[in-house]
């Protein structure tokens, strides 16, 4: 199934040129140190910023022809840090999901419907009228989230969704991206959390220095050499004892390597 696919994509000097092909229908794992090229890759994903040379291709059709429109409606982003000085409500942010989908000055029930349904999925009925200076920095992570579901589009690119977010909404909102991609949608996250993305994410593309070192399944990846070598740090894999189910156990940072610019903290 069409999803996204980067060919020979490069976008240099930060991401070296990659070939990946991520259908729909799956949860993709970005993870990477700081600086890595998560972000980097996200946005060349979505196509905020074109590829140096190779091509993405989204939906079978190279995403730079694309019209912004297009790719809005079949690329919902969200990025890193969403700041508080955006002069609108949390309704008004989470309704400009729908302008891909309809006219700016529709005024119809569906827009209505769809916001509403996403706010109430993100739990944020309460704050509707609020700005989003007035709100706390998860549940305005949890207002983009909800921006990305009125937008509706089958390709969810979402960096660093849970960085904000208590436990909880952690939990809830990978396990409600577990179901976007059950009902057919392909959800690409960055995240650092390790232990979640092993258990939430179907596939996880494994960046260090902008190259892709590892591309694969939870079980292809999350292979205690590839984790020590690249984020530093002693981590083994365990079987869960009340499930059975595969995890990794994070341990402590190993010694800074020689050369290598790594702060103690
Ligand atoms: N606008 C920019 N101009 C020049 N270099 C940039 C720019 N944005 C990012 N970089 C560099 O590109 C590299 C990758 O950055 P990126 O933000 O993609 O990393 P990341 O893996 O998302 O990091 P983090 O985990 O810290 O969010 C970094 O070395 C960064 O300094």
């Amino acid at each position: 199934m069409a999803g996204v696919r980067l060919d020979c994509a490069a976008y240099l000097p930060i991401l070296k040129p990659m070939s990946i092909a991520l259908d729909l229908g799956q949860v993709v794992g970005v993870i990477g140190p700081n600086g890595a090229g998560k972000s980097t890759l996200l946005r060349l994903m979505a196509g905020l910023i074109a590829p140096t040379s190779g091509q993405v291709v989204v939906a079978d059709l190279p995403l730079t022809s694309q019209s912004p429109r297009w790719r809005a409606q079949q690329i919902a982003y969200l990025p890193q840090f969403i700041g508080d000085d955006i002069p609108f409500t949390v309704r008004e942010f989470v309704e400009m999901g729908r302008y891909s989908r309809e006219s700016a000055f529709a005024q119809g029930s569906s827009r209505q419907e769809a916001v509403m349904a996403a706010v109430a999925q993100m739990g944020l009925e309460r704050l509707l009228d609020l700005p989003l200076a007035q709100i706390s920095g998860g549940e305005r992570q949890r207002a983009g989230i909800a921006r990305c579901l009125a937008q509706a589009s089958p390709v969810f690119l979402l960096d660093e969704p849970i960085a904000n977010l208590d436990v909880f909404y952690q939990l809830d909102i990978l396990s409600r991206l577990r179901g976007l991609a059950a009902d057919g949608r392909l959800i690409v996250l960055a995240i650092h959390h390790l232990e979640f993305a092993m258990r939430f994410c179907d596939a996880c593309i494994v960046l260090d220095h902008g190259a892709v070192v590892a591309f694969g399944s939870r079980d292809e990846v999350f292979q205690t050499e590839l984790v020590q070598r690249v984020f530093h740090i002693g981590a083994r894999r365990f079987a869960d004892p009340f499930t059975g189910d595969p995890r990794l156990s994070v341990m402590g940072c190993l010694p800074a390597k020689d050369g290598e610019e790594r702060e103690e903290s």
